[in-house]
């Protein structure tokens, strides 16, 4: 479906140049948002829509590069918390606003994580497979054995992570009897490293001494490929590898190198290159490898609520901004 109508907008607070957003939100009725549709449609027809638009409300799944920011956009809007496949650059040289979904996602995605972990490492969906072809035969013990959350060592790499994700994903992981969390960001976060405790190590300490990897970092230049060969070489062949942030963040040949050579246990993955992955990925073939279309996105609090506002100090590079607009979008 469609979202058709924004029923209510909220404002709070104003910054140097929001006026152009306000003025979006004021106007949205009358404006020209030729782009609003939601489902994916070609390049050609993207550029060819946004021709003389004044706001574009686009996916995660498309490039909003030079091409599609020529016209002179007053605003755009992702819905999505990264916002990776957004030209920063171009859109500071435009004078362009962007608006994405920060907060929205935090505990669906740290509750993705527990899922993708405890999928892998029960083996959930071996184990479903194998009941439905009667795999079980006679009781075998040590038959679909996994290594448990309870006791052991938790590396949560949340480079560049926003919104106290890192945070949340541990908060969530806690109650499953971890025993210590290990973490990897810009610099140390010490409102975490109180609240769960957790400590704060260099890659390699993180990827020899986990029993658990789970990636939940932005993409960035510093995080592209981080988990590489490198990494995965230093892993333990029972550590359990785990990605809901970006596919790019993972060298997946390396990936695939390490789940063939038995270098590590398993790979839960939410996210992937490319997007869909073909059926035919020789990713599929593993069955120590779970692979999710990307879900972390799917839940209905981001699709009532979206939380627009412009991306950190840092990634803006310099553009001081300090509040928030909210539009309640309905479908
Ligand atoms: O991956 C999901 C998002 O960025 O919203």
């Amino acid at each position: 479906q469609i979202p058709s109508k924004v029923l209510e907008a909220r404002l709070t607070g104003v910054t140097p140049g929001l006026d152009r957003v306000l003025n979006l939100t004021h106007s949205i009725h009358y404006m020209r948002l030729a782009a609003i549709q939601l489902p994916r449609f070609p390049r050609s027809e993207l550029l060819k829509k946004v021709a003389g638009i004044q706001g574009l409300y686009r996916l995660l799944s498309e490039r909003i590069d030079a091409d599609v920011l020529d016209a002179p956009e007053s605003t755009v809007s992702t819905m999505s918390v990264g916002y990776d496949h957004v030209s920063l650059e171009e859109l500071k040289k435009t004078g362009t606003r962007l608006g994405y979904t920060p907060e929205v996602l935090t505990e669906a995605a740290a509750e993705l994580t527990v899922a993708l972990l405890l999928a892998t490492s029960c083996q959930l969906l071996e184990a479903v497979d194998e009941a439905k072809v009667s795999g079980w035969g006679s009781w075998k013990p040590l038959w679909m054995c996994g290594y448990g959350l309870t006791d052991s060592t938790m590396g949560i790499l949340g480079l560049g992570c926003i919104d106290e994700l890192q945070q949340t994903v541990a908060m969530h992981l806690k109650p499953f009897g971890v025993r210590k969390f290990l973490y990897i960001n810009t610099a140390p976060q010490p409102k975490m490293a109180a609240a769960i405790p957790t400590e704060f190590v260099p890659l390699e300490e993180m990827a020899r001494c986990s029993d658990f990897i789970t990636v939940c970092c932005m993409l960035s230049p510093g995080s592209q490929s981080i988990c590489n060969s490198s990494m995965f070489s230093q892993m333990k062949d029972t550590t359990i590898f785990s990605n809901r942030s970006r596919g790019s963040v993972v060298n997946q040949d390396d990936l695939y190198q390490a789940l063939a050579s038995g270098h590590i246990a398993a790979a839960g993955l939410d996210v992937m290159v490319p997007e869909p992955l073909p059926t035919d990925h020789p990713l599929f073939k593993f069955k120590n490898c779970v692979i999710l279309p990307h879900i972390t996105n799917a839940t209905w609090s981001r699709v009532v609520k979206g939380c627009y506002r412009d991306p950190p100090t840092a990634l803006c590079k310099g553009e001081i901004l300090t509040e928030n607009l909210i539009i309640y979008i309905l479908f």
